[in-house]
């Protein structure tokens, strides 16, 4: 579905992403960890044709497909209005603070979709509902009269609504506290269940990992270091790096941190460090 081949990102001279290759199946979710500052948040704007400005990269993206590298910018906005949505760590950037959040929903379903007025609310109502918002209230409100666990749910209202084939989340729940957190990624993983959308998942924080991913890609510095399924590279980690990401790892309950250090490495995840 996407196929990412020898991905090289640079700024000027400066190599940040080696030689990228991943794939990414249908339904599949794909963690890709790794350090802050490894990459993966320019090698997953890349996809999207998000790079920042002075960022250049080769290599070949492609979509079901189609080449990702040579998209017309009307073919690109509509990729990422539909097939492909993005949902980042800063949520609180995600709408206009102006407008109210039925308002933008409703442009991007008038964009998208031939749907009447009444249709367009409605869908965006369920689409709050969803996501386990009051819906008639969230709808008709400014963003700035949500809460941050809030806001990030209707963001993920908006990413889902379409129905789109790939999520592309980059550390969507870093800033949330971690009930909140995990009610997130509870709805990506309903999302990905219903629809059997693929989701690509940016994260420093391999806990989450256990739980949630099919398969996990490490990258270390700007190169893939290792991937695999998420038993193989948890379980059986064969890079020196993966071992010391999850030896980082810290342990879940507070008054444990003694025992579970001193257990062997495959107990420790087996006893729930990573859930
Ligand atoms: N606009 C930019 N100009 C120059 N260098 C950049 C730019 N954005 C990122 N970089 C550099 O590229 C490298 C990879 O950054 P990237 O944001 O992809 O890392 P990351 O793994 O996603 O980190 P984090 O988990 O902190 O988001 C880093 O060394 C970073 O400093």
């Amino acid at each position: 579905m996407l196929t990412i081949q020898n991905l090289t990102i640079s700024s000027g001279s400066q190599l940040l992403v080696n030689g990228l290759n991943l794939e990414l199946r249908a339904g599949e979710w794909l963690a890709l960890a790794g350090e802050s500052g490894s990459g993966k948040t320019l090698a997953a704007a890349s996809i999207g044709g998000l790079l920042p400005r002075g960022i250049s990269y080769r290599g070949t993206l492609n979509w079901k497909g189609t080449d990702l590298t040579n998209l017309p910018p009307a073919r690109r906005r509509k990729l990422l209005g539909l097939e492909i949505r993005y949902i980042f760590q800063d949520y609180q950037g995600a709408f206009t603070p102006f407008i109210t959040i039925g308002k933008q929903l409703d442009e991007l379903l008038s964009t998208h979709t031939d749907l009447d007025r009444h249709a367009r609310r409605a869908l965006g109502i369920e689409a709050l509902e969803r996501v386990n918002l009051p819906g008639d209230r969230v709808y008709r409100s400014y963003p700035f009269q949500l809460s941050g666990g809030q806001l990030q749910r209707a963001t993920i209202a908006s990413a889902l609504m379409l129905h789109p084939a790939l999520i592309i989340a980059d550390e969507p729940t870093t800033a949330l506290d971690s009930l909140t957190a995990q009610r997130v990624l509870k709805l990506i993983a309903a999302a990905k269940e219903r629809m059997n959308t693929s989701v690509l998942w940016i994260t420093h924080d391999l806990r989450h990992v256990r739980k949630y991913a099919d398969r996990v890609a490490v990258m270390c510095r700007g190169e893939l270091v290792e991937q695999g399924t998420k038993d193989e590279v948890l379980y059986t980690p064969s890079h020196p790096y993966t071992k010391r990401l999850i030896a980082a790892i810290p342990p879940l309950s507070p008054d444990a941190p003694e025992r579970l250090g001193q257990m062997p490495l495959s107990r420790r995840l087996k006893e729930g460090a990573l859930k």
